[in-house]
């Protein structure tokens, strides 16, 4: 408990009951000894401390008024307020301290981020939804850039110098956005910062109880002017101590997310041979060894994946780009749109696909989005690992897969080609080396569409298609279960390996995906017979959901301290303000001053400094709800203390921002 001992120093204090003396404004508010010192003109007047003057100034006060310019000691400001209203000094044995702003009937103070509106001001930024979308933006690019659908420009040789199909339908209301969160990080460059902000400032006072700023006419148009009491949420019901834990991202989710920002805004490798700029993409680095040290095949074509910036918008995305593709005809773009409608949690999204000369050669780029440290099913699971010593024995083999990961692989993959199927297209694409894990347990196809491009001449039947995209997934399930990628063309042994490890329900998911004679099957067919496996695959994902909003929700209330402790430094140490240059030491921000020592200066019996973060916390905290709970200030001279509550502090520091945001008093 040692967070919730009051300032050790104060113990030196005695305090007493206010006595009788002559000293009406002392004795108000300063605890002090019985008697007073000898050396009483050397020593600076209480009343000028506490209350900013002294009505027995020249009238017999036998004690030091120093002049109002003497900056060499904290003495507070002469008070406006002229009808304090005592308050109940039940808590303690104490006189109250009754700030100023309590009594004043100023209007309620702006929040940080609140906009305060100043004569010849230019007008303040329109709220999220009020200014252009991102859709406007992809609009105006099509727009301009493309004057059809398909934008051809015939180079200088009379070639197809490129096409670009862009589409981005439907991104507004992906369900998933918040997946692949790192690539929505907000960046300096394109002012996300800044919009960020000011939509979570206009939020503020919902959460600090403060007055109606400026811009929250756009989040409550009838409100009116007035202050608003916190929601009792705030306050602690149990003295059970918070721990700094409860007040952060769990360790695994926040080092996850830093190392997706990390490779996000990783600048790419200096001097490799790719184009600076390319169809409004720039900061190409390649996701896997260039062509030429070792040729990354997708089919019969060689193929490379970059990680490159859009101009458009600032974010990364993931480009695929496949060499020496001579564009014959525009229809090959055909499916493009069709793709990029999908929006799908085990599908990398399908941004755009185009034609470029940019490589010095014809290559065709399809613009996925960006999942930043992903790897593949292949490298996951079945890339062969170096032999390790375990139990006193080498082992060569992959770990093998736990059934319920292998499950919920099925469950995301098989729903995959189902959303594809149902819009009348053809995955092609189910194999390890083309399904990204994107997450803890989380897999995506990738790739998508580039065969519809590649051969698009090729004229296949879709239902044939779609038969062979079960054949792949059997395939895939077969290596997973046997860790090993032509386990197929060893069939009857690996389905013993899948007898022997696993549940007889993987061995029929298995045999009913396998090709056979008789009529066609459908994907939906599986579905109907692993019912069971889907039930307990939407358990896992609400799990996971509700652990990340607790997560959120903790997150949340760091950024409300934020907001109070950026207040404080705002306050605090200010060196002039209203041409006052002991503004923030005096008044109601003497009182700030104390309790910023109360939360961050004490130090323990031996005067060593207190370094407790949950005193801190439960300090803000308490303040942020204006808690009634009292706590004694102690001046650094120790020679005097005050008894206020949070509620009291509180308004003081919203009075105080209030001036310095209002730029004047
Ligand atoms: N959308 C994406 N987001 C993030 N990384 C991606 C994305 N698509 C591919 N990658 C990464 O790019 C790398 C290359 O992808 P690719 O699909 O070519 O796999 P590969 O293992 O190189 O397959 P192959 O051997 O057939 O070329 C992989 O490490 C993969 O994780």
């Amino acid at each position: 408990m040692a967070f919730f001992r009051p300032q050790s120093r104060s113990s030196a204090i005695k305090i007493v009951a206010p006595n009788q003396d002559p000293l009406p404004e002392t004795s108000d508010a300063v605890l002090r000894g019985s008697s007073p010192k000898k050396d009483s003109t050397h020593r600076q007047c209480r009343n000028i401390l506490i209350h900013g003057y002294c009505k027995f100034e020249g009238k017999g006060c036998a004690y030091y008024h120093p002049s109002r310019g003497d900056t060499g000691s904290p003495v507070p400001e002469q008070s406006t307020s002229t009808t304090s209203p005592s308050l109940p000094a039940a808590a303690v044995n104490a006189p109250v301290f009754v700030p100023k702003s309590i009594l004043s009937a100023s209007p309620a103070p702006p929040d940080i981020g609140d906009t305060i509106e100043r004569p010849g001001a230019p007008p303040p930024p329109l709220p999220q939804g009020q200014g252009p979308s991102q859709m406007q933006y992809q609009n105006e690019y099509t727009e301009q850039g493309q004057e059809s659908q398909y934008a051809e420009q015939i180079d200088d040789q009379g070639q197809y110098g490129q096409y670009a199909y862009g589409w981005n339908g439907g991104a507004d209301e992906n369900p998933y956005a918040t997946e692949g969160m790192a690539n929505q990080l907000p960046s300096l460059d394109t002012g996300q910062y800044g919009d960020a902000q000011d939509q979570h400032m206009h939020m503020q006072p919902e959460y600090n109880g403060v007055g109606v700023g400026a811009m929250d006419a756009f989040y409550h148009p009838n409100t009116t002017s007035y202050i608003r009491q916190p929601l009792n949420y705030h306050l602690y019901t149990t003295p059970i101590p918070p721990t700094a834990q409860q007040f952060f991202l769990s360790e695994s989710t926040r080092e996850e997310l830093l190392k997706r920002a990390e490779t996000i805004h990783m600048p790419p490798p200096q001097g490799l041979p790719l184009p600076e700029k390319m169809q409004g993409y720039h900061s190409l680095a390649p996701l896997e060894p260039m062509a030429g040290e070792q040729k990354r095949k997708l089919g019969n074509w060689n193929s490379t994946v970059y990680r490159a910036t859009s101009e458009r918008d600032g974010v990364v995305y993931a480009l695929r780009r496949v060499e020496n593709f001579r564009l014959t005809q525009e229809s090959a773009f055909a499916n493009v749109e069709a793709w990029s409608r999908i929006q799908h949690p085990n599908i990398c999204d399908v941004r755009e696909a185009f034609t470029t000369r940019a490589f010095n050669d014809n290559s065709l780029v399809v613009v996925y989005t960006y999942y930043p440290n992903s790897v593949t099913l292949y490298d996951a699971h079945l890339k062969l690992r170096p032999p390790t010593f375990q139990n006193g024995r080498v082992q060569h083999h992959n770990e093998r897969i736990p059934e319920r990961l292998l499950w919920s692989y099925i469950v995301q993959i098989g729903s995959a080609i189902k959303a594809v199927h149902d819009a009348g297209l053809c995955v092609r694409t189910v194999d390890a080396s083309k399904i990204l894990v994107t997450g803890k347990n989380r897999v995506r196809i990738s790739s998508c569409g580039v065969f519809d491009i590649l051969a698009h001449e090729a004229k296949y039947d879709l239902a044939m298609l779609q038969q062979e995209d079960l054949a792949l997934f059997a395939r895939l399930v077969l290596s997973l279960c046997c860790n090993n990628v032509s386990a197929m063309s060893t069939l009857t042994k690996s389905l013993e390996v899948v007898s022997r490890h696993y549940s007889p329900e993987i061995k029929n998911v298995i045999l009913f995906l396998i090709p056979r004679a008789g009529p066609l099957r459908s994907i939906q067919q599986l579905f109907d017979t692993i019912g069971n496996q889907v039930a307990m695959e939407v358990d896992s994902a609400h799990l996971a959901v509700d652990q990340l909003q607790d997560d959120l929700m903790k997150e949340l209330e760091n950024a409300r301290l934020i907001r109070l402790l950026c207040k404080f430094g705002f306050i605090n140490e200010r060196p002039e303000f209203d041409r006052d240059p002991r503004w923030s030491e005096t008044g109601d921000r003497y009182i700030i001053k104390l309790f910023r020592d109360y939360v961050f200066h004490q130090v323990d019996e031996n005067g060593n400094p207190v370094v407790n973060l949950s005193h801190v916390l439960t300090c803000l905290n308490k303040l942020d709800a204006g808690a009634d709970e009292r706590i004694m200030l102690v001046s650094r001279d120790e020679q005097s203390c005050l008894v206020v509550s949070y509620r009291e502090i509180k308004s003081c520091v919203e009075a105080a921002f209030g001036d310095l945001a209002r730029g004047t008093r």
